[in-house]
């Protein structure tokens, strides 16, 4: 048996997708979408306090194209806060005129193939655990997809010895460097909790970036040889500020 990895985890995560149900939105008065909304704006609003206070963080964009219409991306402390964040969601008028679409359950995820030798706790490293329970950034544009390693022939992550993995990482961490401050990745681990083994989500104000980062991270061995992706959902960052010229009909 090969040496399994060794992870460290925070913050538990659910990227929720909704298409909203324009229709049934158009038929409320403009007194009541009003009403809707200040709901949805207050519970907003409550988030940033739990954000303020270090207990959670959240990120909500729009998403271009046919797959939803917008991404709400949750982290909370424990799988029970992240339920009960979203069963508070879908009690919410505001919910009734969204329509589910995908989610993902998973955990900010650190893997040790880069851990330092320095012996120390690292749950009492200021910078790991920065990584492990991130404050979301506002960057503009947000990328996610969940992928896996392959498990085929010759082919097979999971059969590598600790060795060749961590040098195949190296070489992916190497490439991911040179986007530092140009895209933010937040890896988080899922297996045992959704179908793919991770979501990748990237956040970046330009969003040209992201496709430059992960075409050059085709070429790379980790992902070229073993990289399987799902679907990637692109948008735009929705600011409270935004919300009422967004969903005005
Ligand atoms: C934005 C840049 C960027 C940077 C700097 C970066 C660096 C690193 C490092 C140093 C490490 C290993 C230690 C750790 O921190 O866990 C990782 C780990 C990981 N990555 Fe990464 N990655 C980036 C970006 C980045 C992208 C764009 C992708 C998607 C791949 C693609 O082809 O579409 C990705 C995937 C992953 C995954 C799935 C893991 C876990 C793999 C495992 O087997 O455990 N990642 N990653």
């Amino acid at each position: 048996m090969s040496e399994a990895a060794v992870t460290l985890d925070g913050w538990y995560s659910l990227h929720e997708f909704r298409a909203i149900n324009w229709p049934a939105w158009k038929t409320l008065s403009s007194e009541e979408r009003q009403q809707v909304l200040n709901e949805f704006i207050g519970m907003l609003e409550e988030w940033n306090q739990t954000e303020e206070n270090n207990e959670g963080s959240h990120a909500l964009y729009t998403i271009v194209g046919q797959k939803a219409d917008f991404m709400l991306m949750l982290l909370r402390p424990t799988m029970q806060q992240l339920n009960e964040i979203e069963t508070a969601f879908n009690k919410t008028r505001f919910a009734e005129y969204t329509i589910p679409m995908y989610s993902y359950v998973s955990v900010v995820e650190l893997s040790n193939y880069m851990a330092g030798k320095d012996g120390g706790d690292p749950m009492e490293n200021p910078e790991v655990r920065a990584r492990l329970f991130p404050k979301l950034p506002k960057a503009q544009h947000v990328c996610f997809y969940p992928m896996d390693k392959r498990r085929q022939g010759n082919d097979n992550w999971y059969m590598l010895p600790m060795e060749d993995r961590r040098n195949m990482m190296r070489s992916h961490g190497m490439i991911g460097r040179q986007y530092a401050g140009k895209v933010k990745q937040i890896i988080t681990g899922s297996v045992g909790f959704d179908d793919w083994e991770w979501g990748v989500t990237l956040f970046a104000d330009d969003v040209l970036q992201f496709k430059k980062l992960v075409y050059e991270m085709r070429f790379d061995e980790v992902s070229a040889r073993f990289g399987e992706f799902g679907s990637f959902y692109v948008g735009n960052l929705l600011n409270i500020d935004g919300i009422e010229r967004y969903f005005h009909v």
